[in-house]
């Protein structure tokens, strides 16, 4: 018999294998605690370890996580490969994110950034497309790609909603997208609305000569959603939209893996992130959180406006430099900016974020005092304008739609 408390986790001399998940915590501990001691059990709990001394048969180390730098109240911890189901992007959340963000001996702690190892992220698909979906879905290499969500975000009809889609597609808009609360209500039922918008965009498609698309939320209980997935498909759309955070991470799994066999694209909405990533002191970051979408395979998602828009972001341009960045072959993933924009704040939005990059544009839209056909063009003129260097005021004189957003909305940012 072995006994096994919390100081067998603490290991400052550790030096982490090629095969282990570091994992970057900001901890403040407990009063009366000292940060070794609260260290220690953290890495405990989220791997093997419990509040008590255990008497074990054996060892169990192999399975133990070893925090090894301890300062400033900051803990790395490194868990072993072993700990892991591969693929199973719920259980390793179980272990980094899970008892330990209840702790009593923490005050506050958040999961700030991890070092992914090749040996677990490629056990996750990653992304089918990433950020080739511009030129695959859209045949687009040098300018973001838009879309707009009609707007109210719930009670406009089927007919109503397919209407926005013809509108907003004809005025330059790429994507039609629903919103995060739509999925299959009375008054807009999914089926319904599938087959209407896509009718739409064909209708917009041989208009305007351009690829249009539509971005159905097919977000509902597990079976559910893969019928959705597999009715999206049948009617011929590029993509299909999910809370992901909402519909929890192996719904997600499971629909990556019936989108790769139908080939459809994962635009990834972030609804309830917030509960997580607003505390700064605590909970899981957003860019965590954008870790575990790239590895589960999601190609497009919501990662904020650099703080121009009306909700709080967390270092929206240094995430989505994460989701381009290198991960063991993983394909990449495109940040979609949306919350609160309008044509006004495109020229700073690409500043900050570039072009590689779609932009999502609601009440911006929408709110446009001639409708959502001229609140389009307005909003695509914007865009065209900022990517090939020129200004805003330039591009109002050949678009009066643009002229008249500018007035409504001016160029200052949303709350
Ligand atoms: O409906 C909208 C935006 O509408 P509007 O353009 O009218 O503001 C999206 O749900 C938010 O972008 C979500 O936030 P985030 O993108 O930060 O996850
Ligand atoms: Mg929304």
């Amino acid at each position: 018999m072995a006994g096994i408390s919390y100081e067998d986790f603490l290991d400052r001399d550790y030096e982490p294998r090629d095969d282990d998940l570091v994992c970057r915590f900001a901890v403040r501990p407990a009063e009366g605690l000292d940060p070794e001691a609260v260290a220690g059990r953290v890495a405990s709990e989220s791997s093997n370890g419990t509040w008590a001394r255990l008497q074990v048969e054996g060892s169990i180390t192999d399975l133990s996580a070893r925090a090894f730098e301890i300062e400033d109240g900051r803990v790395s911890v490194a868990y072993p490969d072993t700990l892991f189901e591969h693929g199973n992007m719920a259980q390793v959340l179980s272990c980094i994110t899970g008892n330990i963000m209840g702790m009593k001996a923490v005050e506050r702690i958040r999961l700030l950034d991890c070092e992914w190892p090749e040996s677990l992220a490629s056990s996750f698909p990653g992304p089918q497309y990433g950020s080739a979906v511009r030129a695959e879905i859209f045949g687009v290499e040098d300018r973001p790609i838009t879309a707009s969500v009609p707007k109210p975000k719930v009670g406009l009809s089927t007919a109503q909603h397919a209407q926005i889609g013809y509108e907003i597609w004809t005025g330059g808009v790429d994507l039609l997208k629903d919103d995060e609360n739509l999925t299959d209500q009375s008054f807009n039922p999914f089926e319904e609305r599938l087959t209407e918008s896509l009718a739409m965009r064909d209708r917009a498609e041989e208009e305007t000569g351009e690829p249009k698309s539509y971005l159905v939320n097919v977000t509902a209980p597990g079976p559910e959603m893969l019928e959705r997935v597999d009715l999206a498909a049948e009617h011929g759309c590029e993509y299909v939209m999910v809370d992901v955070v909402t519909a929890g991470w192996s719904s997600v799994q499971q629909v990556r893996e019936r989108a790769a066999d139908l080939g459809l694209a994962i635009h990834a909405h972030r609804a309830m992130h917030a509960a997580f990533d607003r505390v700064p002191e605590h909970g899981v970051s957003m860019r965590v959180l954008a870790q575990v979408a790239r590895l589960v395979g999601v190609d497009q998602l919501h990662t904020g406006t650099a703080g121009l828009g009306k909700l709080e972001n967390e270092d929206t341009k240094g995430i989505n430099e994460w989701l381009r960045s290198d991960l063991h072959g993983l394909a990449d993933v495109l940040p979609v900016a949306s919350g609160g924009l309008h044509p006004g704040l495109v020229p700073e939005l690409l500043d900050a974020l570039g072009t590689n990059l779609a932009v999502q544009v609601g009440g911006g839209i929408h709110g446009h005092p001639e409708g959502s056909h001229a609140g389009a063009k307005a909003f695509r003129a914007a865009v065209d304008a900022a990517v090939e260097g020129r200004s805003l005021d330039a591009a109002a004189e050949e678009t009066p739609e643009l002229a008249t957003a500018l007035e409504t909305w001016g160029r200052e940012g949303t709350r």
